[in-house]
């Protein structure tokens, strides 16, 4: 495992973010991220205690939360840049996203949660919809016999697989994970560490990951990036000279 990072343009992730936040708890307090790393690992893993704001950088480089000021480039596309008015939106920012409990749909089945990682307009998929990238992820993942099922029907690996396959079924140019293993037991949690790894090492695209987990670290080495209260330990200056003449232009 490194802690070392490039500056290359292509790096899979380049990330700069400034953002001050309110307290939903407390009244007065305020919570501030400010941190800047960049990976050209195809892993990297971000980890940290509870409240870190791990989150909220995954959402930032997601398009689901804007920071105040920032700059967020993978593989050389900027995605985000204050300075220069660009922010392109989540769904054209081509990235495979799994949330930390899978926010699966309950009111549709497995075949329509992973074609709504196809959807573009507003409506839902119908139960009678096909589509041939759907039908292999259901297989890929073996989900082909609970296609019809709704999620509370699922055990928690094979609704953890139906979030993947939703992440996975647009090809995505990187997978962004918010502690895809948190909601398993120990065992299926280790199989299903290996699965994700050996899909990764086939489609060769890039991953950032939260974790709590030690054994996710050692596990998938690359990159980490540890997170305290808002700033990465041991990390670059927060934000580069270069962009703060940026913000004062
Ligand atoms: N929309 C919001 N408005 C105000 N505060 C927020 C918002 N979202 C997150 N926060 C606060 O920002 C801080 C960081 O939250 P974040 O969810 O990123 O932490 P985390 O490191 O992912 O924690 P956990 O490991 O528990 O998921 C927390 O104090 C949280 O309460």
């Amino acid at each position: 495992m490194s802690t070392t990072v490039s500056n290359t343009p292509s790096a899979c992730f380049d990330v700069q973010i400034q953002q001050t936040l309110r307290s939903r708890e407390r009244s007065g307090s305020r919570f501030s991220l400010n941190l800047r790393f960049r990976s050209e690992a195809m892993h990297t893993v971000l980890y940290g205690p509870s409240g870190a704001g791990k989150s909220l950088t995954l959402q930032a480089i997601a398009g689901l939360n804007r920071p105040d000021q920032g700059r967020i480039s993978c593989q050389g596309q900027v995605l985000l840049d204050s300075v220069r008015g660009i922010d392109v939106p989540a769904a054209q920012r081509g990235f495979g996203y799994l949330f930390q409990d899978y926010a699966l749909f309950p009111h549709l089945d497995v075949r329509q949660n992973v074609a709504f990682g196809l959807r573009r307009g507003w409506l839902n998929p119908s139960r009678r919809w096909r589509d041939p990238r759907v039908e292999h992820w259901l297989q890929a993942f073996e989900l082909d016999a609970v296609a019809g099922q709704r999620p509370e029907q699922l055990s928690g690996g094979q609704r953890q697989r139906t979030a993947l396959a939703r992440a996975l079924v647009g090809a995505p140019r990187a997978l962004l994970l918010d502690e895809p293993f948190s909601a398993l037991d120990p065992a299926l949690r280790g199989r299903l560490r290996e699965e994700l790894a050996a899909l990764l090492q086939r489609l060769q695209i890039p991953m950032l990951m939260i974790t709590h987990d030690p054994e996710d670290l050692a596990f998938f080495g690359g990159l980490a990036l540890q997170l305290r209260a808002g700033r990465l330990v041991g990390g670059e200056a927060e934000i580069d000279s270069e962009f703060e003449q940026g913000l004062a232009a």
